[in-house]
């Protein structure tokens, strides 16, 4: 419940102006409501008594008031969902910006980014509960409740009793309801929709496959297995708001039975006149429709806790290490004595595995050095590629960039001074030129056609009328597989790091096309340091050493050639 709280108090910091005046507005409805409802009374009773004893009665001042109470009621109640509305979307446009970019700092480990960015859409989604179920009702329940405390404790100490005792007995229920709260539904539900998504998500994908080896209708009974499961976890939520609510008008119509005792035995003794006591009937009758306005919010409490949490803990930012001038790699020159990267008795598992994959790895990589990676599949290269990047943090050991310690560089300095580049770089939907900008936003647009040139591109996207300002479509629709590795060689072109690590740069490409884009690559990279993770032998041929990670502890560091001659 603290993540509800949280979020609570960042909607009220990020505009509280917005959140009062929401409010503010709708209490005006709630309190014409009830004002009309009483004066109704008041006057319809008061106007049969004057009918019946010929007394006179001013017919106008309330025939007005009731009038305007109703004005009141009707455009307060279009202003509130104006205004309240208008503050939950304005908190969640803010909102959803800042997750957004936390989540881009974050690694999402064993989880698909698709299902992550869903369950993410539908967290925020849920979170406008927050304030338009659970703060503005609850708000207005205890305004309301108060005013009227105030109003009967004038009245008559009977009244301040009784009306005090159906305030304790509703607030008894939403305590219960508080307590009786139990996120393990919630969890189920949330469970039973990820699942049916996913497995919806793969049986489209994976229709193809699923055809040939026969297994559609296995994968569609998946789904059907997981929609059922989340039916079932949202009847017990129905029942429980189903619960609530009769509680709720149980409650009402058990307080509207006293009342009228009440205000018999008052009228009685004298203490209060039959017109008013209808009119307050009447009000009594009013009350349960704004003390249940909150219970969906109530009942749908541990889930909207679940989702702020999950908010809450991929909003908590990574430490920052604030830039400083000391702190700034240190440039030196190609056979500098302080090496590019060093790795010092550096160990790793993945979160949730149960064996590392780097136990006690040292090695260092000189200035302007190429060291390859090689070894058997899933012996952890691509794993120290990340960890040299500080896409991953080391369990134990040291990394050292420069001589500085990793963890002591700025993220600005170090995406400065390390650029990855993979096997396959993510094209955006966006035109050639912003695909490049990704790496440097101030390029101009010589140096994105001197990038492209170098990287052999610029003849193919010259071709096109628009030039640089082609788009490109979804994951760079338009290029050939080749070509889209050229544009990402062409991007990394647009940096001047210290160190590259390539993450298997030249997969999937034949060997002419590999040879080429390594070499082009070679011939720009000038005295940067390159961390290769090899898998051809052409990779193998132009590193200055190679680290075989699965050679017996003590004799990884290899010379090509011995390597080479192993690699047929
Ligand atoms: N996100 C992850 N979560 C859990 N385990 C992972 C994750 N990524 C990789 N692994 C595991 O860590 C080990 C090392 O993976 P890594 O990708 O570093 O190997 P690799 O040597 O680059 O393999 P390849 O040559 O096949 O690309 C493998 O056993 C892999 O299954």
């Amino acid at each position: 419940m603290r993540s509800v709280w949280h979020i609570i108090r960042t909607q009220h910091r990020y505009d509280s102006f917005h959140f009062w005046l929401g409010i503010l507005v709708a209490l005006l409805p709630a309190a014409a409501g009830l004002l009309l409802l009483g004066v109704s009374g008041w006057f319809i009773a008061a106007a049969a008594i004057a009918g019946l004893s010929g007394a006179f009665l001013n017919i106008f001042a309330p025939s007005a008031l009731i009038r305007a109470f109703a004005i009141v009621r009707t455009a307060g109640r279009y202003g509130e969902r104006v205004l309240t509305h208008d503050a939950t979307f304005r908190f969640l446009t803010g909102f959803r910006n800042r997750l957004f970019a936390a989540m881009a700092l974050k690694t999402n480990d064993g989880q698909r980014s698709g299902l992550l960015l869903n369950r993410l859409t539908l967290d925020v989604a849920v979170l406008d509960t927050i304030y338009l179920r659970l703060v503005v009702p609850l708000v207005l329940s205890l305004v309301v409740a108060v005013s009227l405390l105030l109003v009967w404790s004038s009245v008559s100490p009977l009244l301040l009793l009784t009306g005090a005792a159906f305030v304790l007995a509703w607030l008894g229920l939403a305590v219960w309801t508080f307590a009786r709260s139990d996120t393990k539904t919630a969890r189920r539900s949330d469970a039973a929709l990820d699942a049916m998504r996913l497995r919806a998500a793969d049986l489209a994908a994976g229709r193809r496959d699923l055809a040939i080896y026969g297994g559609l209708e296995a994968a569609a009974d998946s789904v059907l297995v997981a929609d059922t499961r989340l039916a079932e976890a949202q009847d017990v939520e129905d029942h429980r708001t189903s619960k609530l609510t009769a509680g709720s008008t149980l409650l009402g119509q058990l307080f509207l039975a006293v009342m009228l005792l009440v205000c018999l035995h008052e009228v009685g003794n004298g203490a209060l006149t039959a017109a008013f006591s209808v009119g307050l009937i009447l009000v009594v009758m009013g009350l349960p429709e704004i003390f249940s306005m909150s219970l969906p919010g109530l009942s749908r409490l541990p889930r909207v806790a679940l989702a702020a949490g999950r908010i809450m803990h991929l909003m908590r930012r990574p430490e920052e290490v604030e830039p400083s001038q000391s702190l700034s790699v240190p440039e030196t020159g190609r056979q500098g004595a302080v090496p590019a990267l060093a790795l010092e008795d550096v160990s790793f598992g993945y979160p949730g595995a149960d064996r590392r994959v780097l136990e006690g790895l040292s090695f260092h990589l000189a200035q302007g050095e190429i060291l390859a990676l090689a070894g058997r599949s899933g012996c952890g290269k691509s794993t120290i590629g990340a960890l040299a990047a500080r896409l991953r943090k080391p369990g134990q050991g040291k990394i050292l960039l420069g001589g500085l310690e990793i963890d002591r560089i700025s993220e600005k300095e170090l995406r400065r001074k390390v650029t990855v580049i993979g096997q396959k770089a993510y094209l955006f939907n966006e035109t050639v030129a912003e695909n490049l900008r990704v790496a440097n936003p101030d390029a101009g647009d010589t140096e994105l056609w001197r990038a492209l040139e170098q990287a052999a591109l610029a003849e193919r996207i010259s071709e096109n009328p628009k030039g640089l300002q082609t788009i490109l479509g979804e994951g760079g629709l338009g290029l050939s597989g080749g070509e889209q590795r050229r544009l990402a060689l062409a991007r990394a072109f647009l940096t001047r790091p210290a160190l590259f690590v390539l993450d298997e740069m030249t997969e999937g490409l034949d060997a002419a096309t590999a040879a080429d884009v390594l070499d082009r690559f070679l011939s720009y990279r000038g005295d940067a340091a390159v961390l290769m993770i090899a898998h051809r032998r052409q990779e193998l041929e132009r590193a200055d050493r190679v680290l075989d990670l699965t050679a017996p502890c003590g004799s990884g560091i290899r010379s090509p050639e011995i390597i080479l001659s192993e690699f047929q």
